[in-house]
């Protein structure tokens, strides 16, 4: 990994620009987000805080648990700006949730799912820094617990989302996509890889106790969000600020009708369709009769037999969303 850049500061109000801030912030960088478009967009960014006059911390450590701890260290009234990608905004969500610390997002990622969802564009730093002014808002987090398989009992806090099967397993396939490939290209790649070796397993998929989906599928999900994989609308139903979390659950699908059911899942078309299953709830549980690879807001998480997760109402205070 590059050596990242030293820590620096600056201060004093601006007389002129968008309005100023007197919040301090940790801009925490992760150099590797976006295959290193954070560490090379970094000095055009840090010019850009400093014509805005923003008083920061520079934050950039080789890993996102370091990253936290340093975070975790200073008074919660600084806020966090996450320069990266859904990723980094993830490992730092246990200074954040329920802490009232404030967090601000510069999508440098490859993928950028929550970002884009708010309509933040990887780059676009005007927007990302000029929607700082804006007044602060609640939304929901997600706190899933790994119920059997690699990681049992371990508890992760999210922002976007999870997704086990057909998705995770893309997940998996998308590290081995070629380099030259953009985000959506390398899901698109790793997707269409995943489709030659689709397999149907037994699900149970319950929402507040009441039973969404029980028979064979390739792909269930819980979202907060309403994207992933660089694009795709697994969940354009989903709502940040409801309070509640959206599941879904393929039913039984042949390749073909899991393609088409892609190309529909793209725009976000794919709710109502048959083999289809959709609601939204407070808490989720999911089993599958097989270990079967889970993803974490886009990050592997090994293969699961089953997860819950719960729905943390208006646990982060979002700046720019
Ligand atoms: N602050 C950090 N510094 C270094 N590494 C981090 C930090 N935070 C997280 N990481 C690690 O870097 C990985 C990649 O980060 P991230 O997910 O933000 O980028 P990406 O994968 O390019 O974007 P996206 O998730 O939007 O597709 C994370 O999965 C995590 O393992």
């Amino acid at each position: 990994m590059t050596a990242a850049p030293s820590a620096s500061t600056s201060a004093a109000p601006s007389l002129s620009g968008p309005p100023p801030s007197p919040r301090p912030y940790a801009v925490v960088l992760n150099p590797a987000a976006g295959r290193g478009l954070a560490r090379r967009e970094w000095p055009r960014l840090e010019a850009e805080l400093r014509a805005r006059r923003l008083p920061f911390e520079l934050i950039s450590e080789p890993g996102g648990e370091a990253a936290l701890a340093r975070v975790q260290a200073l008074p919660a009234e600084v806020a966090v700006l996450a320069v990266g990608g859904d990723g980094t905004v993830g490992a730092l969500l246990p200074a954040l949730v329920g802490t009232g610390r404030p967090l601000g997002i510069v999508p440098l990622g490859s993928g950028n799912d929550f970002a884009g969802m708010l309509g933040l564009k990887a780059g676009d730093f005007a927007s990302a820094l000029g929607r700082l002014a804006f007044a602060p808002r609640r939304v929901d987090a997600l706190r899933a617990t790994v119920l059997g398989g690699d990681g049992a009992g371990t508890s992760h806090l999210l922002l976007n989302g999870l997704g086990l099967g057909f998705d995770a397993q893309v997940t998996a396939l998308t590290l081995r996509a070629p380099a030259r490939l953009s985000g959506f290209g390398r899901y698109a790649w790793a997707a269409l890889a995943a489709l030659r070796g689709l397999t149907l397993t037994p699900v149970m998929v319950e929402v507040d106790g009441q039973v969404l989906y029980a028979g064979p599928s390739c792909l269930t999900a819980v979202m907060n969000g309403t994207r992933y994989g660089g694009g795709f609308h697994i969940s354009p139903a989903s709502d940040v600020r409801d309070g509640q979390l959206n599941a879904l659950a393929s039913g039984p699908v042949t390749r073909a009708q899991l393609l088409a059911l892609m190309g529909r899942v793209l725009p976000g078309r794919h709710l109502g369709q048959p083999r289809v299953f959709h609601v939204a709830g407070r808490t989720a549980t999911v089993t599958w009769a097989r270990p079967t690879y889970l993803h974490l807001d886009g990050d592997l998480a090994g293969q699961v037999t089953g997860v819950r997760v719960e729905v943390l109402p208006g646990a982060v205070t979002l700046l720019n969303g």
